[in-house]
């Protein structure tokens, strides 16, 4: 295990940001801090990091415990969502200034600033300023920084989230590829789960302060834990008293056995999906169960507003009984990231 962190806990004030947490990063993977706003993805990153202590617990850094050790001497590589550049420094003397208060060779600080510059993609821009580069550039500018001093571990608190959501999505990619040929263990804060489930090995859910789930994308998609761990990982409707995500629910047009009859109350179109609100038959007060499916789907079905279906969950659909109180059908909106 690369990082080991062991009964952390963390106040501010009465606050309780962080309770009871228990971790094992493995080295070389790519692991994302998933949660929303508030949870405590930042605070335990920094703990990891040293810019932060923790109040109980321990962590450690490649077998060494870390817990009481500033940050510059834990080995770590550190970007965050507004990275703060030498604005009057190039951005080869940028990425070369960690090496450069550690007094090594000049011929070295360029020979390793050279390859990071290639590395990510930035060799024609080393003499320009931080102020020249567009965003996504500078936290790629970000990155090879980090990785100069050779980290064992390198942190990113939401690297990509000041950025817009196509250079978003670029970087994602590109993080990964890059994370594929350099592997160092990564960790990185997001409240993206499409960002999380594209990138990561594994992934931390963390709600609250307390970790909700451990896995890797396809056992946290497939076999969520906790309605809050299926409901924040993606879009999820009630039908039958369980969680079912709208794309595991069968519609057809002729009533089936075990199948609840109900009509469509709306139909959207969202690019290459249609997005149905079905009701469900004698029972008018509840709220609409929500189904997904593909335009040529829904088209080679006749699907329209009005019509009469019959819908159920598909076998091995995944689903989270929910507490007996809640009515009995309702479409639960996936939690909106802040
Ligand atoms: N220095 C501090 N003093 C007081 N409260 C703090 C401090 N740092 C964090 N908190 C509180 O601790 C909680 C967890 O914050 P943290 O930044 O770890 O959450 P997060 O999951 O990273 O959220 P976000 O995605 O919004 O950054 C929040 O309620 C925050 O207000």
């Amino acid at each position: 295990m690369s990082i080991n962190v062991r009964g952390v806990g963390k106040r501010f004030g009465d606050f309780v940001a962080l309770s009871d947490i228990d971790l094992e990063i493995p080295s070389g993977q790519l692991t994302a801090l998933l949660g929303p706003s508030g949870g405590g993805k930042s605070t335990l990153l920094r703990i990891i990091a040293g810019l932060e202590l923790s109040d109980v617990g321990t962590v450690e850094i490649e077998g060494n415990d870390a817990t009481r050790l500033p940050a510059q001497k834990r080995n770590v590589g550190f970007v965050f969502q507004h990275y703060a550049a030498f604005r009057h420094m190039s951005v080869a003397d940028n990425v070369g200034f960690g090496l450069k208060i550690r007094k090594r060779p000049k011929r070295e600080i360029a020979a390793k600033v050279d390859e990071l510059l290639s590395l990510v993609h930035l060799s024609q821009f080393a003499d320009r300023l931080p102020s020249q580069l567009s965003g996504g550039q500078r936290q790629r500018m970000a990155l090879a920084r980090a990785l100069a001093i050779e980290p064992s571990v390198l942190l990113l608190d939401e690297p990509f989230g000041a950025l817009d959501a196509k250079v978003r999505k670029e970087l994602r990619a590109w993080l990964r590829r890059l994370h594929d040929e350099v592997h160092v263990t990564t960790v990185f804060v997001t409240h993206d789960q499409e960002e999380a489930l594209e990138v990561a090995d594994q992934i931390v859910v963390i709600n609250n302060g307390r970790i909700e789930q451990v896995g890797t994308p396809d056992e946290l998609y497939d076999a969520p834990a906790s309605e809050f761990v299926m409901s924040f990982l993606g879009p999820v409707t009630l039908l039958d008293g369980s969680l079912v995500r709208p794309h595991d629910i069968e519609v057809v047009t002729v009533p089936f056995p075990g199948a609840h009859a109900g009509h469509i109350l709306r139909a959207s179109r969202v690019g290459f999906e249609v997005r149905l609100e079905i009701g469900l038959a004698g029972d008018a007060s509840s709220t609409p169960v929500l189904v997904t499916l593909t335009r040529a789907e829904a088209t080679a079905k006749q699907l329209e507003e009005g019509q009469s279906v019959w819908i159920k969950a598909v076998a091995g659909a995944s689903q989270i009984a929910t507490a007996a109180d809640r009515p009995a059908t309702t479409a639960v909106p996936s939690p909106v990231p802040s």
